[in-house]
């Protein structure tokens, strides 16, 4: 069973949502991002997703473009994402990582060499924002050959038709966007997050994880009592760009932010958990 797969497990069991930590790798610097990863699991994290800094990054909002760019300007490359990763690795066996970006750094290392670099390096997932499930097959095959797994994207226009498509191809979770978009969102609406979830949840039998406009333990805690994984980003690395200046104040400001969003999600899934109360 994969990392991804051992966790989730582990979490449906003790009934908890995970929670997913985005950040960019090497931002503001390659020297601080291992260091905060492990502040992160420390605090509460389940999962990390690590964003691959790309110059053409479609999806990402101002907050994570910035964030990138912060990164390039530091010269962090797709092998360099994957050296933090092995580095990582040497302290922590169990946290699954996830790396999302986009397909031109993956098509210039070659499918191949990437996917065996990856699970050399202990990289349990790839969240490749630009391949959609119609394309992408030697990649694809790549990756399932040496097991990593393939988190894909579905958004409220996804139709019932591309949600079963996704579950052909998808392994890990999925990763629901809440809001049409870019990250760093504003309005999440958490009724029409949890229609989506059910919808999903009928077609794909894998973990459905949430993100986009979780800023806060009150947003994480309506979205963690629909979803199986809270995913914040933006509002993480907002604090780590206030903060860049003095990047050793990065983990331990950023951990307790995630012990904050932990604690809420603890409570969600704690009033999830309970039986009615009956009042006689
Ligand atoms: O920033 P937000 O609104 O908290 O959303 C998470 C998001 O940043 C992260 O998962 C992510 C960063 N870049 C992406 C590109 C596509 C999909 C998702 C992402």
């Amino acid at each position: 069973m994969s990392r991804i797969s051992t966790r989730f497990e582990q979490l449906r069991a003790a009934h908890r949502t995970a929670l997913i930590p985005f950040i960019t790798a090497g931002d503001p610097r390659p020297e601080t991002t291992v260091e905060l990863m492990h502040a992160m699991v420390a605090a509460g994290a389940d999962l990390i997703e690590l964003g691959v800094p790309f110059s053409d990054p479609i999806a990402d909002g101002p907050v994570i473009q910035r964030a990138t760019e912060r990164a390039l300007a530091r010269g962090v490359s797709l092998s360099g994402v994957l050296e933090m990763v092995r580095r990582f690795r040497e302290r922590d066996a169990d946290t699954p990582v996830v790396a999302m970006g986009y397909l031109n750094p993956i098509e210039v290392m070659g499918y191949g060499r990437f996917a065996r670099a990856a699970a050399a390096a202990g990289l349990d997932g790839a969240l490749i924002v630009d391949v959609p499930p119609e394309e992408g097959h030697d990649l694809v095959q790549a990756l399932r050959t040496e097991s990593v797994d393939l988190v894909y994207l579905l958004a409220p226009t996804s139709t019932e038709r591309r949600i079963s498509r996704i579950g052909e191809v998808a392994s890990g979770f999925v990763y629901y966007v809440s809001v049409k978009g870019v990250t760093g969102a504003a309005n999440l609406d958490a009724d029409e997050v949890a229609a989506k979830v059910e919808t999903i949840r009928a077609r794909i039998p894998l973990p459905v994880g949430v993100g986009f406009g979780i800023k806060d333990g009150e947003t994480a805690a309506r979205v963690a009592a629909v979803a199986d994984a809270v995913i914040v980003g933006s509002a993480i690395v907002k604090q780590i760009e206030a903060l860049a200046e003095t990047p050793e104040a990065i983990p331990p400001t950023i951990g307790d932010f995630i012990a904050e969003l932990r604690g809420a999600i603890d409570a969600a899934d704690a009033a999830a958990n309970r039986p009615e109360q009956v009042t006689s």
